[in-house]
């Protein structure tokens, strides 16, 4: 027999459009679509994008947890963001491109590897399929003239604008009534449009913008926000479950994304979840603002899954604010759990066989009291809090002297399965969980690698390669960049 878990009909999630916690049913039963916003590929990821992966990584993996298949769609936007997030300004892509001096495709192929490698160092599972802008033009195209046939957009000097007026329901996420709506467009872009708040779904390609394709309406690119609705429809069909992002992209993305569909005759997404903002004294970190800690800088410091209970210790719709007390803080939490599992995982070595009724019932509760957390809209402190119960109980337990084989290995599954399995946290070791040694470390590694440098400009070849390996096998790898020697450990 195949290990079937039947699907818990009992979560509840906030959905964004109903403005409540509701019920969540599938639409197919056992399996959830879940599609979500991903990045736009022209710089390195920060910790606010961080947030937002590992909020929904963590809602990924509590469905699966519950017994249900999960097809996760997460895209890639490689083309259309335009700066300020707005009709005209140049492609995030392209001003990246020129900065460094690369293609296009270049630019985004790095940083989305840089992407997969920060994600993969927090452990967040990686997607079912993930869509990129550009290889899906044809679909961006057919939905647009899907829209043109019923109405709902015009062609206007090469580029296609959806004619706000004509959907009633634009807003209907956000609460935005249209006339609140803000007039942001130059004066050229404005005289395209019948209404200033019309937004593009593709535009008319200048001669000296690279990134262009051919369509009916001449030479150009898509807008924005037309990706979403039309990989989301693409992978996860009419209907589907999930649709999640930042709480920052409610307006206009996520608005424009559903009126596009369902003003072209789609069913779109059923709910709607939006993580809250990663701020840094009050301010939610981000690119532009110029405000923010690469995760790659973090990792420099912290453990990654220190960095991942710091995140997922607060709530996905909380704010969380970033500072050297938060750090300090998740990676002494982070310890005491770690240390109290490495210790169940020693005795279970030469534990006495038997178990221990009371502390089962404790270890068993405890589990129940996580669960219940977290089919409450994914309620992840409180699922934090449960875990502290339990290694409170347990090292109670294990400080009073033996504990039986089979309660030692409840404990350790409940441990591995809800720390692990569900919110992530035990990807490698933990060892370097605490790091308290980071400023020491710091100055330290400064010193060795000025060390291999000059071994370096004497072509020291030989012993520069053996300073690097002997960091390795101590868990520190140094890579090689443009701008000198960078390492991680
Ligand atoms: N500080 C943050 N906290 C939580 N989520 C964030 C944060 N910053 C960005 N995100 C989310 O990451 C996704 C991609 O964001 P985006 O690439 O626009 O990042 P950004 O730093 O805000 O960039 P920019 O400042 O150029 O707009 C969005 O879903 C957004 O909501
Ligand atoms: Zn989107």
């Amino acid at each position: 027999m195949p290990d079937v878990k039947t699907p818990d009909l009992n979560i509840h999630l906030y959905d964004t459009m109903q403005r409540q916690k509701v019920r969540f049913e599938p639409s197919t039963p056992g399996h959830v679509g879940m599609y979500l916003c991903g990045p736009t590929v022209y710089s390195d990821a920060h910790l606010g994008h961080a947030k937002k992966e590992v909020a929904f990584d963590v809602i990924r993996r509590t469905f699966l947890h519950f017994g249900y298949k999960v097809r996760y769609v997460a895209n890639i936007t490689d083309v259309g963001h335009l700066q300020n997030d707005s009709d005209d300004g140049e492609d995030k892509m392209l001003a990246r491109a020129r900065l460094e001096q690369l293609e296009p495709m270049e630019v985004a192929d790095k940083y989305f590897w840089s992407f997969f490698k920060d994600m993969d160092a927090l452990n967040v599972l990686r997607p079912s399929i993930n869509p990129r802008a550009t290889g899906h033009i044809q679909e961006q195209i057919k939905l647009i003239e899907e829209l043109i046939e019923k109405g709902h957009a015009y062609e206007s000097n090469g580029s296609v604008y959806f004619d706000v007026r004509s959907w009633p329901e634009y807003g209907k996420l956000s609460g935005r009534k249209l006339d609140d709506q803000e007039e942001g467009t130059r004066e050229a872009v404005r005289e395209e449009k019948r209404d200033p708040r019309d937004f593009a779904l593709w535009k008319n390609a200048e001669p000296e913008h690279i990134m262009r394709w051919d369509s009916p309406w001449g030479v150009g690119f898509p807008g924005w926000h037309i990706e979403c609705s039309a990989m989301s429809l693409k992978y996860l069909g009419e209907g589907f479950d999930i649709h999640g992002g930042g709480l920052d992209l409610q307006f206009p993305h996520h608005e424009a994304e559903i009126a596009q569909a369902e003003a072209a005759g789609h069913h779109f997404a059923r709910y709607w979840m939006h993580n809250n903002m990663l701020t840094i004294g009050g301010e939610k970190m981000s690119k532009s603002k110029g405000n923010f800690t690469t995760i790659q800088d973090i990792l420099q410091r912290y453990d990654p899954m220190v960095v991942r209970f710091l995140l997922v210790s607060s709530h996905y719709r909380s704010v969380t604010e970033m500072n050297d007390e938060a750090f300090a803080s998740a990676a002494n939490g982070y310890r005491r759990l770690v240390d109290t599992l490495a210790e169940i995982e020693r005795r279970l070595n030469d534990a006495p066989a038997g178990a221990d009724a009371a502390l089962d019932a404790k270890i068993a509760a405890r589990v129940q009291e996580f669960e219940d957390a977290m089919r409450d809209d994914f309620n992840t402190p409180k699922a934090v809090a449960a875990l502290y119960g339990l290694t409170t109980e347990m090292n109670t337990a294990l400080n009073a002297g033996a504990v039986g084989r089979e309660t030692l290995e409840q404990a350790r599954n409940a441990y591995r399965t809800l720390g692990g399995d569900v919110l992530g946290l035990f990807a490698g070791n933990g060892q370097a969980a605490t790091q308290d040694d980071a400023p020491v470390v710091d100055r330290l590694m400064e010193i060795v690698l000025k060390a291999r440098q000059n071994y370096r400009l004497q072509k020291q070849y030989a012993e520069a390669d053996e300073l690097r390996d002997t960091l390795g096998a101590v868990g520190i790898t140094v890579e090689d960049t443009k701008d000198g020697a960078r390492w991680k450990r």
